[in-house]
């Protein structure tokens, strides 16, 4: 029976092993994580990650070919495939403070597969790493060998939170890269053989090592520059009176252009846009390619003004002072389906606003208040550590109040923004808030989607991303 050991058990490694297991279940599939209360939660009925669908395939498996395990070394010296899905935040001091990748979690986890490995071991970057990285780590690998041979492949993940169980079962492509050698193109034979008990042959995608880890930097690269380019025109359509949701149908029309991915928003949040471009842009710098670097740079650039752009226009419509106002934030998550709050926009936005003394009251239905807390008081890059690692409950925010219904939240409110597109908040009844609200009533949508006329009617005054102004916003100060 072939045995996988997957290193980290996060967003990452307990969805992708969980879907192996249960589609091979001649596989045996041990998940280890150095974080007690992780594996505590993966072993319970409340698993540590909301996904959906994930409970299901997690409750068949789990006992019979999936186990979840602190035992990291025991696990790993069983072990025939590793996979490493550990952390690689953004470094936050020395070399590189701010840019690159921070592969110290990588490092010490290849110094432990050397320590305890008995047999010949294939190590599988799951983890999403600097383009070069499976050269260092075979060079830790094999300095401290005792004679076993190692072979490193790049096999990045490309799955999305909120469907990561669907794209996990129909991905688009499952990328594997490794070594030019017959030892490495054994290796990335046997991880083929892997996926291939449910991915179509002609899915599976075969390179060598560089293309493979670069691939995934880059695949990262392109999707939030979409993002960002859509977020630019949205500027300009506030600017013209052009609708960026007519725009963004019309351009992706063209079968060139695609129109998935082309939703304006508040900005993109998550662990991975803004730190999968920091390090490339941190690469290309490394090369001597200044121009590239920068171009990249831009894409995160422009996230940030879109972020700001909008805590501007919420307190320049407010008479230009939001402070001891109520302002009403429904969703925290940097998406809908997912409770993760990494690099969240929400962050920025309610920072924003407690800047200029707001009153916040916060419902977001996957967010704790805990996390709430700590993400409003975390130094940037602290999210993306271990939990373990990460800094306990802050002190107690004044300004601050974590609900648990968007009527809650809302009422006596003075201003409501909309940061998440959880579908419960296209249903709201929108006419009992307006009721409960102080007057005039702000809604600001972050993510274009309540019906900007309908809420008109209704009384409110409306703020939609790209979306032509209202009369009343035109009148209040021009905003960066
Ligand atoms: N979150 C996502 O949707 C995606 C993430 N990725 C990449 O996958 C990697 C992991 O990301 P997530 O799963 O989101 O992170 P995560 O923080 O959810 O999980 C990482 C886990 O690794 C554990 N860990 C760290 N060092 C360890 C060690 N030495 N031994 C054992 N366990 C250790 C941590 O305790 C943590 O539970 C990152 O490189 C990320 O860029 C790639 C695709 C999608
Ligand atoms: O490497 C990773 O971590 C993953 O990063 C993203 O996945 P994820 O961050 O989970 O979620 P996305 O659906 O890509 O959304 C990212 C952010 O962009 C925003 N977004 C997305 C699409 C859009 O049209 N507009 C927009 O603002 C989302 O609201 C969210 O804040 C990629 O989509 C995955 O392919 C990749 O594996």
């Amino acid at each position: 029976m072939v045995k996988i050991c997957c290193i980290g058990a996060g967003y990452v490694g307990g969805p992708t092993m969980a879907v192996i297991a249960f589609k091979c279940p001649a596989i045996e599939v041990a998940v280890v994580d150095i974080s007690v209360a992780r594996i505590a939660a993966w072993n319970s009925d409340q698993l540590p990650i909301y996904e959906p669908g994930l409970e299901d395939i997690v409750t068949q498996c789990r006992g019979k070919n999936l186990f979840f395990s602190t035992e990291v070394e025991k696990n790993v010296s069983e072990a025939d495939i590793i996979f490493v899905s550990v952390n690689t935040p953004t470094k936050t001091r020395g070399l590189g403070a701010g840019k690159a990748a921070d592969l110290t979690y990588w490092e010490s986890a290849a110094r432990m597969i050397a320590d305890v490995s008995k047999n010949d071991k294939i190590v599988v970057e799951k983890s999403t790493v600097p383009v070069k990285t499976a050269e260092a780590i075979e060079k830790i690998l094999t300095h401290n060998s005792n004679g076993i041979k190692y072979q490193i492949l790049s096999n990045p993940e490309f799955l999305a939170e909120g469907t990561a169980i669907q794209d996990l079962f129909n991905p688009d492509r499952v990328l594997i890269g490794g070594r030019e050698t017959p030892g490495g193109q054994k290796a990335i034979q046997a991880l083929k053989e892997v996926y291939a008990h449910w991915v179509p042959e002609d899915r599976i995608i075969c390179t060598n090592l560089w293309s493979a880890e670069l691939s995934k930097l880059a695949a990262n690269a392109f999707l939030a520059q979409r993002i960002s380019s859509v977020n630019a025109m949205s500027a300009l359509c506030e600017a013209t009176g052009a609708d960026v949701t007519q725009v963004s149908h019309a351009v992706g029309k063209d079968t060139r252009v695609g129109s998935k991915f082309l939703n304006a928003s508040v900005g993109f949040g998550g662990s991975c846009f803004q730190k999968d471009i920091l390090s490339l842009v941190y690469i290309c710098e490394c090369n001597g390619l200044k121009e590239v670097a920068n171009y990249w740079k831009q894409v995160i650039q422009v996230n940030d003004y879109q972020k700001n752009r909008f805590v501007n226009r919420v307190v320049s419509s407010m008479f230009n002072t939001v402070s001891g106002k109520k302002i009403a934030i429904l969703g925290f998550a940097f998406k809908k389906d997912t409770g993760d709050t990494r690099e969240t926009p929400a962050i920025d936005v309610c920072k924003g606003l407690l800047g200029d003394n707001a009153n916040l009251s916060i419902y977001d239905p996957q967010v704790t208040e805990d996390q709430i807390r700590k993400d409003l008081s975390m130094k940037k890059f602290d999210w993306d550590n271990p939990i373990h690692l990460q800094p306990m409950s802050p002190t107690v925010m004044k300004q601050l109040n974590v609900v648990w219904d968007a009527y809650a939240a809302t009422k006596g409110a003075h201003g409501l923004c909309l940061l998440t597109e959880w579908d419960e908040f296209k249903t709201l009844d929108f006419k009992k808030i307006y009721d409960n609200m102080q007057k005039p009533a702000f809604v600001f949508d972050g993510r274009n989607i309540v019906d900007e006329q309908k809420l008109r009617e209704i009384g409110f005054i409306v703020y939609s991303i790209g979306k032509p102004l209202d009369g009343w916003l035109k009148d209040m100060p021009a905003v960066a």
